[in-house]
């Protein structure tokens, strides 16, 4: 398959090793100093981009993929409130975007542990819950796209909770998330639900990007030949 790759940052990075070695081909690398790739015929033979900068700079990414008609696979996170528009293009216009706020394999099978514990937790009121994320300091969103995945599992299963919010709780209402920037962490999560008698976690610490970038490429090879609005519900069966 050809790829062609939008941010050759650390997760570029690591995807092009990944799909090298899953027998692909790069055929174009667009970063901040050469955006005009992104208007060659290098990067418009491309049988799938695969986009992982900045929350600034997504949004416009994807408007240019679908210009060129390349379908896109994108992790990139914090530019979610445009995701309408996405949704919007993918259905009218035919366009082709696979979106996951996190591609690793582990981290999906978290989100599931996630629901299915808060769906036990929503009978017990007596345990409040909160979250916490640790990633490198690097990182330009807080929280974590992937915290808001897992507050989102929490709010459409615990009736008692209604939004999440950075760092304190102004309501009983609410899930707390603690975001921590701490050396090169490549990202914990940790959901905890306490009583006055007793605590319960589920944790989830990624080792490396290696994860990440193995589910994007899977991705993007699903993704190859595909219309739509897609995710990681669409390519998983749990
Ligand atoms: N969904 C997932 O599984 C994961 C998502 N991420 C997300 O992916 C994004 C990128 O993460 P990293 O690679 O760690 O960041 P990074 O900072 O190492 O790399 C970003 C790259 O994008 C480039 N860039 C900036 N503006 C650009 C533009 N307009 N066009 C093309 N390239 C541009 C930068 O020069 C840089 O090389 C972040 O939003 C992060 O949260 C990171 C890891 C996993
Ligand atoms: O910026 C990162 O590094 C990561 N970003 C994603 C997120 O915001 O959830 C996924 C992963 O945690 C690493």
């Amino acid at each position: 398959m050809k790829i062609a790759l939008i941010g050759y940052g650390k997760m570029g990075k690591t995807i092009e090793q990944i799909a090298l070695g899953r027998g692909h081909q790069i055929v174009s690398i667009v970063d901040i100093n050469n955006p005009e790739e992104i208007h060659s015929d290098n990067f418009k033979s491309a049988d799938v981009a695969i986009e992982f900068t900045t929350p600034a700079t997504a949004f416009n990414n994807y408007m240019q993929c679908f210009a060129a008609g390349v379908p896109v696979v994108s992790g990139t996170t914090g530019w979610l409130d445009r995701v309408g528009e996405i949704k919007e293009m993918c259905e009218k216009e035919g366009k082709t975007f696979f979106y996951a706020s996190n591609f690793s394999i582990g981290v999906n099978i978290f989100f599931a542990l996630n629901k299915y514990l808060a769906k036990i937790m929503n009978n017990f009121p007596a345990y409040d819950v909160k979250m916490m994320e640790t990633h490198h300091i690097h990182k330009l969103d807080a929280p974590s796209g992937t915290a808001i995945t897992l507050a989102e599992g929490i709010l459409e299963n615990v009736d008692r909770k209604e939004r999440w919010t950075l760092e304190t709780a102004e309501k009983a209402t609410d899930i707390p998330i603690h975001a921590i920037r701490e050396g090169e962490v490549p990202g914990i999560h940790e959901i905890t639900y306490e009583s006055d008698v007793d605590t319960i976690s589920i944790k989830h610490d990624a080792k490396s990007r290696a994860g990440f970038a193995l589910g994007a490429v899977v991705a993007a090879e699903f993704t190859a030949g595909k219309k739509g609005f897609l995710g990681m519900d669409d390519m998983l069966k749990f």
